[in-house]
């Protein structure tokens, strides 16, 4: 693990200095994918490395587990509540269009959602240009296979070092970097809603997904929900798609 784990570092450190940047920073959630990362740039990066708590909805002291992450890391960190931005915004949304008679009550929800991700990618981006530090991703292979991101949100960001990695190659490093059991065992959550689970969303367990990546056969019901995730999410991997250049006769 120690050289899976160097390979990453090592990785991290030729891309930054290859942007001509000087260090890295992560959104830290509480999650394992955050926790992870925050483990990998301070070892690239000792003294220019940043976490950044970005609740919405909460206070940063309520991020109990988002400050043990830092904490036990010995990560820099900020915190910056984001949820007046994400009110306001959502708010004058909602306003606008419900004037206009065009609001859909329908998938608000996700919606809001969504715009929550992207307002914390404007935010880490922000704050990277002030250090000059790039934009690390949490994305593993899992997600990025069923497009469990929100695309421009957090999947938006200058590098995924955890890309190639299964959900159960996550938590080996996770242990194996000193994450808390607390971390390492929490419920997968996007934490977007109350009650979200990342599983019950999808309708697959990470465990299938998992076993897939491997090569293994799941059962026939398992398979047709990532295949559908799969297609469904393809236009979130790719840049964005733009007409052939238009010749005159
Ligand atoms: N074929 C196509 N070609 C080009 N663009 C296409 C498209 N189909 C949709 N689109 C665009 O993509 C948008 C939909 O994609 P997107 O905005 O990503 O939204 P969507 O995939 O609907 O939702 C994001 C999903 O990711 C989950 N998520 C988000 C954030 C964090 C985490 C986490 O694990 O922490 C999970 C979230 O719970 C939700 O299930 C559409 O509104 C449309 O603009
Ligand atoms: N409150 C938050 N503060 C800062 N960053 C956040 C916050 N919530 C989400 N993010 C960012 O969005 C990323 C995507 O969330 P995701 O839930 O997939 O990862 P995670 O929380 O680290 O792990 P898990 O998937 O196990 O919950 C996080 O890794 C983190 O970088
Ligand atoms: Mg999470």
């Amino acid at each position: 693990m120690e050289k899976r784990v160097g390979h990453i570092v090592k990785w991290l450190q030729d891309k930054v200095k290859e942007a001509g940047a000087k260090g890295a920073l992560v959104g830290v959630s509480g999650g394992i994918d955050s926790a992870v990362v925050a483990y990998l740039i301070k070892r690239a990066f000792p003294n220019n490395s940043l976490g950044v708590l970005l609740p919405i909805n909460k206070r940063v002291e309520d991020q109990s587990d988002a400050l043990a992450v830092v904490e036990n890391a010995r990560l820099d960190y900020v915190g910056i509540e984001l949820t007046d931005a994400y009110q306001t915004t959502f708010g004058a949304i909602q306003e606008n269009l419900k004037n206009k008679g065009d609001w859909n009550e329908g998938n608000s929800q996700l919606r809001g959602a969504n715009l929550q991700a992207r307002l914390r990618m404007s935010t880490l981006y922000a704050v990277g240009q002030n250090y000059d530090y790039l934009v690390i991703g949490t994305d593993n292979a899992a997600e990025d296979y069923t497009g469990y991101f929100t695309k421009y949100g957090d999947g938006g960001v200058d590098l995924v070092p955890l890309i190639h990695m299964r959900k159960e190659e996550v938590r080996e490093m996770a242990k194996y970097l000193g994450v808390t059991d607390t971390v390492v065992t929490k419920k997968p959550s996007a934490e977007l809603w109350e009650g979200q689970s990342d599983e019950e969303e999808m309708g697959i367990s990470y465990n299938a997904i998992d076993a897939y990546l491997r090569g293994e056969t799941i059962n026939a019901k398992d398979e047709k929900v990532l295949k559908n995730l799969h297609e469904r999410s393809e236009h979130k991997r790719q840049v964005p798609d733009g007409p052939a250049q238009f010749e005159e006769e």
